[in-house]
């Protein structure tokens, strides 16, 4: 829409940049592992990271999450560069599993709130709403019987789901997952699949995960990559493909209209220039 001052307002409101990779390459000590690697991720998009054992996908997805620094290029996170980003709260960050210790000496419970220990809160007291926010998150992945249970003692299938309680107990509306089925039968597979999908219609999240399941991408992210960087695979479901980006854009556009109008400034669309 274009206002009478001659600036352009933005309709789009479901299409705001999440992750900004711009010309991006890595190397371990001399080993480059990736060169000029740019992609980008918008609100509410799921992005399936594709790529061969070694390709760098989790050397991406940790250089996003700001673990390691790229050697060339920039990474933009809710667009401000990754090195200056402070509002960790809003990612959730499941790393590639690894085995636990049977003995691993902590509860269900602990390892969910664990995930309210930012990396600059590292002692924090523990309230009456963190432990709420800890039993939501747990009933979300279905799993609040396994609270008192020793991580350790739990399958690879339950592990991961308390992986994902821990990452979603901020309520983060970017959620980054390293390989979360690998090692999980194929029934807990599809259970964990059909979560997630529905995480993503129903409740406004934006998705990068990496994952060796072709039959899942390709059914819900399509049958071609849509960008590829070197040995990188970019499947992507955009934001603009749901009703409800549509519905939220329509109503963006609606409430601009009117405070314009009720600010008494002239309207008018593009196509009533000439
Ligand atoms: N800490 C490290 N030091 C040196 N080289 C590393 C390190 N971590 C990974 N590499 C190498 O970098 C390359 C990319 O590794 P990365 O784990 O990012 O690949 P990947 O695509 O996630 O692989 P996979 O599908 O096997 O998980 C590999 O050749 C790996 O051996």
């Amino acid at each position: 829409m274009l206002l009478s001052n001659g600036k352009i307002e933005s309709t789009q409101g479901c299409h705001r940049e999440v992750i900004g990779v711009d010309g991006v390459s890595f190397s371990y000590q001399h080993k480059s592992v990736m060169t000029n690697v740019s992609f980008g991720v918008k609100e509410r998009d799921f992005i399936g990271l594709i790529g061969t054992n070694g390709a760098g996908k989790t050397t991406l997805l940790r250089m996003i999450v700001g673990l390691l620094r790229p050697t060339e290029g920039q990474i933009r996170l809710f667009g401000v560069p990754v090195e200056k980003f402070k509002d960790w709260d809003r990612i959730g960050y499941v790393p590639q599993k690894k085995s636990l210790n049977p003995q691993f000496p902590a509860t269900v419970r602990e390892v969910v709130l664990s995930g309210l220990y930012g990396r600059k809160r590292l002692f924090r007291l523990v309230g009456k709403a963190d432990h709420i926010k800890a039993a939501d998150a747990l009933e979300a992945m279905g799993i609040s019987d396994l609270t008192e249970k020793r991580i350790g003692q739990l399958s690879g299938g339950q592990q991961q789901r308390v992986f994902l309680a821990r990452a979603l107990i901020n309520n983060p509306s970017l959620l980054i997952l390293d390989e979360p089925t690998v090692g999980i039968d194929a029934e807990t597979q599809q259970s964990f699949f059909h979560m997630i999908k529905h995480m993503h219609q129903h409740h406004n999240m934006t998705f990068l995960m990496v994952s060796h399941d072709m039959d899942m991408i390709r059914a819900y992210l399509g049958q071609e990559p849509a960008s590829n960087s070197g040995k990188l695979n970019f499947y992507i479901r955009h934001s603009h493909d749901t009703q409800d980006c549509v519905e939220h854009n329509l109503a963006h556009s609606l409430r601009g209209l009117r405070e314009q109008l009720e600010s008494g400034r002239e309207v008018v669309g593009v196509g009533d220039r000439n």
